[in-house]
């Protein structure tokens, strides 16, 4: 029996975009991100920001005026991401160039199998004043913890996700995350990590496990019955 995914999730039916395009709209969530950090930080008289609201408004329209069904993917991993499928994901909200949501956190593979993120996260990420959003360290964990996943061979979604928030996270300083595989058995994989300031104090410890789900094992399984009967 077949167990597709609806078309709009799987990554083949997605559109692929090579190096410049995706260069290109590199660029504009760049900017866009800028935008983002500076509308929640302006402090320009009302009047200013409702004429500037008519101008963003122009530009959304501009853009939707041609639209994919899904976030695109790249022809080939984006430079600072392991090679995985979820590397070339240009729309996720943690790695993602293209989505200005993203901080985007690169991902460093390293000889031992693994890995180190370092990143900076300001305003738009606060939670705390001056700290960063619990939620958004749940995130990047979540992110970066299943792409370690994904890289020891074994590519899942989050069954579990763990974390203990040991000290306060800063805001505007150079964040080191790194993360590693403690346990595989099967399609679940176990990682943790550790988010770290620069004078190395730990101030987040997260556990995940990661399941490659059934479904996709079956869809994989269809797909190559179909190869060898074609
Ligand atoms: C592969 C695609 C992605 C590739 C990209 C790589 C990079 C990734 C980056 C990702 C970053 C972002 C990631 C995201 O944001 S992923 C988005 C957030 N997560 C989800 O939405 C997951 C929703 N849940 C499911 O889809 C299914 O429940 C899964 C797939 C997890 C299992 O459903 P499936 O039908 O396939 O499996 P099974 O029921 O036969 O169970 C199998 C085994 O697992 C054990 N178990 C299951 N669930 C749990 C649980 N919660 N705690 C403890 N254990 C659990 C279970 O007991 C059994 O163990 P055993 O009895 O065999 O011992």
């Amino acid at each position: 029996m077949t167990t597709a995914l609806p078309p709009t999730i799987r990554p083949q039916d997605r559109s692929f975009l090579g190096e410049e395009q995706v260069a290109v709209r590199a660029r504009l969530a760049e900017e866009v991100r800028a935008l983002i950090d500076a509308v929640v930080l302006t402090d320009v008289p009302d009047a200013e920001i409702a004429e500037i609201t008519g101008q963003v408004r122009a530009l959304t329209d501009r853009l939707g005026a041609a639209r994919l069904g899904a976030a695109p993917m790249a022809d080939t991993p984006i430079d600072g991401l392991i090679a995985s499928g979820m590397s070339r994901q240009l729309g996720n909200p943690v790695t993602g160039v293209l989505n200005p949501v993203a901080p985007p956190i690169p991902f460093e593979a390293l000889p031992d199998g693994s890995v180190r993120s370092v990143f900076t996260l300001d305003e738009p990420y606060e939670g705390p004043p001056g700290l960063v959003h619990g939620g958004i360290s749940a995130a990047i964990f979540d992110q970066v913890l299943g792409m370690t996943a994904g890289m020891s061979g074994v590519p899942g979604f989050t069954a579990t996700l763990e974390l203990r928030y040991r000290r306060p996270t800063p805001l505007r300083v150079p964040l080191t995350l790194k993360a590693r595989i403690t346990r595989r058995e099967g399609r679940k994989c176990w990682a943790d990590g550790e988010i770290t300031t620069p004078d190395g104090r730990v101030t987040v410890e997260a556990t995940a496990m990661f399941v490659t789900p059934r479904h996709l094992l079956a869809e994989e399984a269809d797909e190559a019955q179909e190869q060898r009967t074609s």
